[in-house]
């Protein structure tokens, strides 16, 4: 008679969900050294590894390229030797950080005696469904494991030969520091039948990041039984105030557009103070130019585009929502301050949003009035991201108001509990 394991009758992806699960209750007890050590093998297996993983990547490449992919989306997918050496920094980075698990959130003694403390413990299985960016693989793998969460990595499709190779790499590297190898996996499957199993999964996966664009995030906010933080697009705004220091205004909206097109914090919109307008849309339009930018132009900037270098275009409504993530820009000239604001308020995906402004009342009322995860004073839109805040890295940018806001880093991965103590207490 043959013994049928509980596993065989199960789909692939609910599998690897049980696996998950056991994973993760072997993770959260773990101490940081025991994680970090794992994290420290991650990271020289990436360097060490490093020709298996671009030779891989290739693959990947070369059939975005064979199906006509634009090159913005190619960059986002590309993995080269400096940046697999970039992702093994970051993940050194993240052992640098402290452990969250365990951290006493608030604690008191009750007026009865009982000690009464709320630490972080780990959400438990993660799922996460991302876009074709390999090196997200890596860091929601190192940021999992190391707050004692095990992941289930549902990549992009095309990215499909690059994260079975890094996963691999991660695998092995968890395996050998004597971690479960099982706390980090790919979804099985390539089609999109592994992401409505995921969402099915309510009991095995305890929440689901969904990051990518909005018919990613629709579809899972609307059909997930599995708890959800929302990331979003980013329909980023730079404002230039009528009191701006117009270098800094043209080097921000600058970096803020051109440093990284195809990242969800870039600039997708230039609004512009009508009182400073006339000194500062010629130069912008020329940097603009210069930087390879097409202008989506309101009336009022087309009048100052005659004489410029720029390639303009006449801006339609559906300019001021669309997140180009590409050598593209909206650009208007508004009223004031508050115009600006009710501008960014109506169209805003809620991501990051930008004043260049040397006055202060004017930088106190935009941050007060502009509702989004990240309100950046005379800094560019691209510095919302995890790495640059300090957290090592992000699982998403959370452009959700609950549990967690902005760039996710270690915290946002726990949860919390109480821990009652008491001396034989009842209550009366
Ligand atoms: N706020 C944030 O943290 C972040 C936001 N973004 C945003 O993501 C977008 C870019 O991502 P993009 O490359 O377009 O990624 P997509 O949204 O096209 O894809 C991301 C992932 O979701 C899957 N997917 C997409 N649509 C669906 C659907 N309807 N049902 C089930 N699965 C789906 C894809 O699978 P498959 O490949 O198989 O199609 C892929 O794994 C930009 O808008 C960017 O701003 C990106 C990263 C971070
Ligand atoms: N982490 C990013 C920003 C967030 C992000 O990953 O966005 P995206 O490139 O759209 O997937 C960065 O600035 O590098």
């Amino acid at each position: 008679m043959t013994t049928l394991s509980p596993y065989d009758s199960m789909s692939p992806v609910t599998r690897a969900a049980y696996r998950a699960k056991a994973a993760a209750a072997d993770l959260a007890p773990l101490p940081r050294a025991e994680k970090d050590d794992a994290l420290l093998a991650i990271a020289d297996a990436l360097e060490v590894r490093t020709s298996e993983i671009v030779a891989a990547n290739a693959k990947d490449i070369a059939r975005a390229r064979e199906a006509g992919t634009s090159e913005t989306v190619v960059d986002r997918l590309t993995l080269t030797p400096e940046r697999v050496r970039a992702i093994a920094s970051d993940v050194r980075d993240v052992v640098a950080l402290p452990d969250p698990v365990g951290e006493v959130v608030r604690g008191s003694t009750l007026p009865n005696g009982i000690d009464l403390r709320q630490v972080r413990v780990p959400l438990g299985v993660v799922g996460i469904i991302y876009e074709a960016r390999p090196n997200v693989t890596v860091d929601a793998a190192a940021l999992c494991l190391k707050s004692g969460n095990a992941v289930l990595l549902r990549g992009s499709s095309s990215a499909f030969e690059s994260n079975t190779a890094l996963v691999r790499v991660l695998r092995d590297a968890v395996g050998g520091a004597g971690l479960p190898a099982d706390a980090v996996q790919l979804v099985p499957g390539e089609g999109r039948e592994s992401v409505r199993e995921l969402m099915r999964a309510r009991g095995l996966v305890d929440v689901l990041i969904p990051r990518g664009g909005a018919s990613l995030i629709r579809t899972v906010v609307q059909e997930s039984t599995v708890p959800v933080i929302e990331t979003g697009t980013g329909n980023c705004h730079v404002y230039v105030d009528a009191n701006a220091d117009l270098d800094m205004a043209i080097d921000i909206l600058i970096n803020s557009k051109a440093q990284r097109p195809s990242v969800c914090n870039s600039a997708e919109t230039l609004l512009v103070h009508q009182d400073i307008a006339p000194e500062f849309l010629p130069r912008a339009l020329d940097a603009l130019a210069a930087a390879g930018v097409t202008v989506h132009a309101d009336e009022r900037v087309l009048a100052y585009a005659k004489d410029s270098k720029a390639t303009v275009v006449e801006a339609t409504p559906e300019d001021w929502e669309t997140e180009y993530l590409s050598y593209d820009i909206a650009a208007a000239v508004v009223d004031s301050l508050d115009r600006a604001v009710e501008h960014i308020r109506l169209w805003t995906s809620g991501h990051t949003e930008a004043i260049v402004t040397t006055s202060q009342q004017a930088a106190r009322r935009f941050t007060q009035l502009v509702d989004s995860t990240t309100v950046a004073v005379n800094a560019s839109t691209r510095f919302t991201d995890g790495g640059q805040f300090g957290f090592g890295a992000e699982i998403g940018i959370s452009t959700q108001k609950l549990h967690a806001r902005g760039p996710m880093g270690l915290p946002e991965l726990t949860s919390t509990k109480y821990i009652v103590t008491g001396d034989g207490h009842i209550r009366r």
